[in-house]
């Protein structure tokens, strides 16, 4: 298989160079030793000879005897396996421990973990060898003691090293897809997290075994550590140590072993890195080429009949800030039925993506959604409200789905994505693997996936951009959803493929009579797909209309502007493109009445002074304005001459000031 013997061939070149020979060598040396020394050599090691007391080098005794005549090279090799696994079982108790303490925020929730961080912040402050001596004094002296004590003291740097990876992990999408599929946390760790940082978790680990060989060796030294009449490399270098005038050789073999074995270790980290290394560089330069979203998923629920599959009122996202409470999203209402595209319009920071998330629950602590209503297919999914936890987690898993736009994060790195594609059926519908196997394939073949059989078996970073984000979509539609929302899911596309995937969505829509709703910065794209557009401005919808109102009827002076500023066939080329000046407010300094009044060409004292309620103004139709009837009713055709009137100003988006957050049209968007 490709990916097998791609990985293979990298892991054959690391250990071919100098370093993976060496390393390769030194390790297999002291593990063998380890093993048969004491088989080997353990009586000559123990046998006391009175007439060879502290003998130098010789053919009989290499490096000579020490004070009871015993000869040290035998005892150092014998003392190779005591050293070796003692060191080995304190790196076994150092990372279990760091492990179990690093995912204990994924595990226990975030307050616990915010606790345990704390807890290893601390601990991470003292040198582990301090800490080793701290522990080893209350361990007691002796073996066990001292194991434990380098074992605790390894952990700390463990424990922050996972917890940092996790994090990382956790905020990718796929993550936050599983979350929405229903999976649980423990589940989540073993098949999504771990595998994506077992790699460095090997590498470090390997490299503590030789830093907890040394540790041990000084333990030993001091005599905390292996008590006689047993001897590691510490206690032999102790006892060298005092001869080391007489005959210096007796103290340096035990010296030489110990550096050999902690190298042996590290330079083995060192390749694994190396061989790590070199296949991340090739699969980021991979990942760099990629574009694309991601979808969770669902299963089919049965639909109660003309209830909407969504209804909001009134949601509002708040996070807390050193003076307050922030509020991003601040009372939005919408309704989304079966069958139904409903497109949110807004610029950067409207927060339309809040508005997503608080929907699929995907917000977390310490953010707070309020709603007066929130309700999916009839169940209410506010907080606080008597649910049963999992009834909700299984009601979201199966019936809704989440395509997200981040094209580095869709799918797990670590998984085939057949195999992703089944874990969804397989969680919710208790499928067994061939079942799921083969509806994954035929999910593949349903989003236009050639060869779906053979790209079920690749993993994701085989796939174009495109590809991954149609797969993201078959695994939406894994365990036929009834809602989708797509978070800005054809941003980083390039138009062709762009276009495609609005239509596999299209498509979907209309065979499997599925509620989409479409979130994009992108007017055009908004309005090729849906049916009803909510235009949203600092956390508000501003307009609420049916599509084809967009181009020549839309009341609320931004949205005309958005539409204003995507150029069609009749821009004139020469002239920069249009841009709505200014940028949107920050939510945490939102000015006295309309928000949009900074920015608006029709803004008067009372725009100033009220923010305008969203009323409806006609069946099917809202607007926040207090000018919703003085706004021309449509675009005029030539619209360069009447930009003015729609509050654009013409620039090079890109040289003029804010450039981030004002809409500047898609290259070849098309009108709706
Ligand atoms: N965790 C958070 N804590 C505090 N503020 C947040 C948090 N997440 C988002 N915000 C703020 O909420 C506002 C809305 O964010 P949101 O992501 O919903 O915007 P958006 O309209 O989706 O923008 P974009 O198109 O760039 O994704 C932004 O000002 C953002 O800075």
């Amino acid at each position: 298989m490709p990916v097998a013997s791609h990985a293979s061939k990298r892991w054959i070149g690391a250990l071919r160079s100098p370093l993976g020979i060496t390393a390769a060598v030194l390790l297999v040396a002291v593990l063998v030793l380890a093993v048969v020394a004491p088989l080997i050599w353990q009586g000559r090691a123990d046998a006391v000879q009175s007439a060879e007391i502290l003998q130098g080098p010789s053919s009989a005794h290499p490096v000579g005897t020490d004070l009871l005549g015993r000869d040290i090279f035998a005892r150092v090799l014998v003392a190779t396996r005591l050293s070796v696994g003692l060191a080995l079982l304190a790196t076994a108790i150092g990372v279990t421990t760091g492990l179990l303490l690093g995912t204990a925020p994924v595990l226990l929730g975030r307050r616990a973990g915010r606790w345990i961080g704390a807890l290893i912040n601390i601990a991470v402050a003292f040198p582990a060898l301090l800490l080793a001596l701290f522990f080893a004094v209350i361990f007691g002296v002796g073996a066990k003691g001292a194991v434990l004590a380098i074992g605790f003291a390894t952990a700390p740097g463990f424990a922050r090293l996972t917890q940092t990876m996790t994090a990382t992990v956790s905020s990718r999408d796929f993550i936050a897809a599983a979350r929405v599929a229903g999976i649980g946390r423990m589940r989540i760790l073993a098949r999504h997290v771990l595998p994506n940082i077992a790699e460095p978790l090997v590498v470090s680990a390997t490299m503590a075994a030789g830093t907890a060989l040394l540790s041990f060796a000084s333990l030993s030294f001091l005599g905390l550590g292996v008590q006689a009449p047993s001897y590691d490399w510490g206690r032999l270098l102790g006892e060298g140590l005092a001869q080391i005038y007489v005959h210096p050789a007796g103290a340096l073999a035990a010296g030489i072993a110990v550096v050999l074995a902690a190298m042996a270790f590290n330079l083995s980290g060192e390749a694994v890195a190396r061989a790590i290394g070199l296949r991340s560089t090739h699969a980021g330069k991979r990942a760099e080429t990629a574009t694309d979203h991601q979808i969770a998923q669902s299963e089919p629920e049965p639909d109660a009949s003309d209830q909407p599959l969504l209804a909001v009122q009134n949601l509002q996202v708040s996070f807390p800030t050193a003076s307050g409470e922030v509020t991003p999203v601040r009372g939005v209402s919408l309704t989304v039925r079966k069958g139904e595209a409903i497109g949110i319009v807004g610029e950067s920071g409207s927060g339309k993506s809040l508005t997503a998330l608080a929907i699929a629950q995907l917000i977390e602590r310490p953010g707070q959604v309020r709603a007066d209503r929130l309700d999916f297919l009839g169940a209410d999914l506010r907080e606080g409200v008597e649910q049963s936890k999992n009834e909700l987690r299984r009601l979201l898993g199966t019936s809704l789905s989440m395509v997200f736009q981040d094209p580095m994060t869709s799918l797990n790195p670590t998984q085939r994505v057949g195999r992703q594609l089944a874990e969804v059926v397989r969680e919710h519908q208790g499928a067994d693997r061939r079942t799921a196997w083969r509806r994954a394939v035929d999910r593949l073949s349903a989003v236009r996936i050639p060869g779906a059989e053979r790209r079920a078996r690749q993993l994701p970073h085989e796939f174009s951009g495109g590809m991954r984000q149609r797969a993201m979509i078959g695994m939406g539609v894994m365990a036929n959803p009834k809602l989708i929302i797509a978070d800005e899911p054809t941003t980083a596309l390039d138009v062709t493929v762009q276009r495609q995937v609005l239509q596999l969505l299209a498509n979907i829509r209309a065979a499997e009579d599925v509620g989409l709703l479409f979130i994009s910065h992108d007017v055009t794209v908004v309005g090729q797909v849906c049916d009803r557009v909510l235009v949203m401005y600092a956390g508000r919808v501003v307009e609420d209309l049916p599509t084809e109102a967009l181009l020549h009827d839309a009341r609320h002076p931004y949205t005309r502007a958005l539409v204003a500023a995507v150029p069609d066939m009749t821009t004139d080329r020469d002239r920069p493109l249009a841009v709505i000046p200014g940028r949107p407010p920050d939510p945490h300094d939102l000015p006295t009445g309309c928000p949009y009044a900074p920015r608006c060409p029709l803004a008067s004292d009372q725009c100033r002074q009220e923010d305008p309620a969203l009323t409806t103004y006609a069946a099917g139709r809202r607007v926040a304005c207090w000018h919703a009837d003085l706004a021309p009713a449509a675009v005029p055709d030539n619209r360069t001459a009447s930009d003015e009137t729609n509050g654009l100003v013409q620039g090079d988006p890109v040289a003029s000031e804010n450039t981030d957050d004002q809409i500047a049209a898609p290259l070849g968007g098309e009108r709706p």
